[in-house]
């Protein structure tokens, strides 16, 4: 089969910020500035993934350890600082609510602006325009700046255009959780609808109940490092503390 993601050996360092006290900074500046003052500590640390296309994979693990920053280089946002991330078709996704959305255009404009980037034609958004504005259920706030939507309706604008991309790759990170029930419950049917058409999805998030519906296979992260790779009920019941 396919690959459809191929992570080979990545690694992201980030600066623990941190306070120094003056003494400190007077210290390190007298000895000639000697030294790191900053401390670095790696959010991802030597990591692969290889995904077949038409597989559905949870990433899992406790906060901080490092899910988000592996599927923010899935999706490109992020680069690594050793590695290689390679993808086959188009991706789009969920990564963070309002990202690609400018605030001072309307929400009709961003639809516009955001399909292009996921890589639509302007044809193409006419055509699709109803229906993305049907499934977000924006109504008469499609006009409205985008600065003035919540959380949720932000979501829902975004979730729409992403799924109207027909991409190869869905990439979902745990912001579902911003939208309301109903509109939560249709994300997920729409999200297995894709599964169901052989489509690839990398899903984030701490609700396992959801992503032992969602997904076959779970990967669980700890550190920046890949602990654990297989079913996604092993996966599971790995982190609920069972025996595997
Ligand atoms: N842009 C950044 N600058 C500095 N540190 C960052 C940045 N992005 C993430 N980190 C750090 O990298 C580590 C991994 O973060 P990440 O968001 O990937 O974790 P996560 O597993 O998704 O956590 P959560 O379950 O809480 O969402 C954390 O310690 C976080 O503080």
């Amino acid at each position: 089969m396919t690959t459809a993601i191929e992570v080979h050996g990545i690694s992201k360092q980030f600066v623990l910020r941190h306070t120094r006290s003056i003494k400190e900074a007077f210290v390190w500046l007298v000895k000639g500035r000697k030294g790191d003052l900053s401390q670095k500590f790696h959010a991802l640390d030597n990591v692969s993934l290889e995904v077949r296309q038409g597989e559905s994979v949870a990433l899992l693990g406790l906060n901080g350890s490092g899910k988000s920053t592996l599927l923010k280089h899935i999706s490109g946002v992020m680069l690594p600082d050793d590695g290689t991330v390679r993808t086959r078709g188009r991706v789009a996704g969920l990564i963070e609510v309002g990202a690609g959305f400018h605030p001072d255009l309307s929400g009709r404009d961003n639809v516009y602006l955001n399909g292009a980037i996921l890589g639509m034609t302007e044809q193409q958004i006419d055509d699709l325009f109803e229906s993305i504005v049907e499934f977000s259920e924006i109504g008469q706030f499609i006009d409205t700046e985008v600065k003035f939507y919540s959380s949720g309706m932000y979501l829902r604008l975004a979730f729409s255009v992403a799924v109207h991309t027909n991409p190869e790759v869905f990439l979902v990170d745990e912001i579902l959780a911003v939208g309301d029930e109903p509109f939560q419950r249709k994300c997920i049917a729409k999200i297995m609808e894709l599964a169901a058409a052989g489509k690839t999805l990398v899903v984030v998030s701490h609700d396992l109940d959801l992503v032992a519906q969602v997904c076959e296979r779970g990967v669980i992260l700890e550190h920046g490092k890949i602990v654990f790779d297989g079913e996604v009920h092993d996966a599971v019941a790995h982190l609920r503390g069972g025996s595997i």
